[in-house]
């Protein structure tokens, strides 16, 4: 389990990581999404006990990272693969990760293995792997110690599809089995294949947070009739608010009260559907349109309410 609460960042005047809340639970894949310089590395280094916050707290298993006693045996991190000794080979550098948290050697080879790094290109210098090997290296690394949480900074960069499909089976695999893991990236289809729940920073402010199914529900609903003008006016003379998109009118609504609003116009529908089947990509960006802007100079403005429930502040944001 991972907890955060009200974590903020300021290096000087600038705020880069602004009262941000969450939890992460076992037995579930959190995807933290957000666009370039949203705060969310800094957020995870701040987790990971290498960023020491301007206030809030962050914990693991009920304590902050530095306490832990062993950290690698309770959370696995991978922050930053091309930080890693370039002059070792992939199996000495998990020999001395290995022996730093005091676990049995053949413990390496199963990391390993488990990455996909085969014999040959564990005993390659780093220098000479590509982003994608270093990524694997460095996955194995987080799974060396067997921790029950994982911290992920963007794991899958450098990845070729295939390797993204294996990595997404991998966490799935380690979540089911009871693990908690917190994903970042900003692809966005990366984390919908894989997270159960999404928490979307944007200018270092949550601007979304809760399960994927609920934040995609909130989209609305997309309609379609032969007469289109009609069903229009039936919408609004019924108070809904629809928008022409690329595939038939968006509704602020889900698809029960828009079905029920044709059907009493006597309104042939061509097509009704949630909007959330087209994916994160429009939520993503309406969600972070106004939030990617820098973040405010002085003094932090206060946040969203973390008293408030996932889908109250889901609503809220949605709308
Ligand atoms: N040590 C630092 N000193 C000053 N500003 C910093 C420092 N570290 C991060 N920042 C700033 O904080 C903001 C958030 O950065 P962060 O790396 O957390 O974003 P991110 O969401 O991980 O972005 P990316 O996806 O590009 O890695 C950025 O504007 C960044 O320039």
């Amino acid at each position: 389990m991972i907890a955060v609460n009200q974590l903020t960042k300021r290096y000087g005047r600038y705020t880069a990581v602004d009262d941000v809340s969450f939890h992460c639970e076992p037995g579930t894949v959190t995807g933290f999404l957000g666009p370039n310089g949203a705060g969310k590395s800094t957020t995870m280094r701040m987790i990971c006990g290498l960023t020491p916050p301007t206030s809030g707290t962050a914990t693991v298993d009920g304590r902050p990272y530095r306490q832990l006693p062993n950290p690698g045996r309770t959370v696995g991190v991978l922050l930053d693969a091309s930080a890693q000794h370039a002059g070792r080979t992939g199996r000495e550098a998990l020999a001395v990760a290995a022996a730093t948290m005091g676990i049995d050697r053949r413990g390496v080879g199963e990391a390993l293995d488990r990455v996909g790094l085969g014999p040959v290109a564990a005993r390659r210098r780093v220098r000479a792997y590509s982003l994608g090997m270093r990524q694997r290296l460095g996955l194995a690394h987080a799974l060396l110690g067997n921790p029950r949480v994982l911290v992920l900074d963007e794991p899958a960069n450098g990845l070729d599809p295939e390797g993204i499909f294996w990595m997404r089976g991998l966490l799935r695999d380690f979540a089911d089995r009871g693990g908690t893991v917190l994903l970042s990236s900003h692809l966005l289809r990366e984390v919908e294949a894989v997270a159960d729940r999404l928490v979307v920073i944007g200018g270092g402010r949550i601007v979304a947070q809760g399960g994927k199914e609920e934040l995609l529900a909130g989209d609305g609903t997309v309609v379609r009739a032969r007469d289109g003008a009609a069903l229009r006016g039936a919408l609004e003379r019924a108070g809904l608010t629809a928008s022409e998109g690329a595939e038939g009118l968006l509704v602020q609504a889900d698809p029960d009260a828009v079905g029920e609003v044709a059907l009493a116009a006597g309104i042939a529908l061509t097509e009704l559907r949630p909007a959330g089947g087209d994916g994160l990509e429009q939520l993503f960006l309406t969600l972070t349109a106004t939030a990617a802007s820098p973040a405010p100079v002085g003094p932090a403005p206060v946040g969203p309410d973390a008293s408030r429930t996932d889908a109250e502040l889901t609503r809220e944001t949605v709308r």
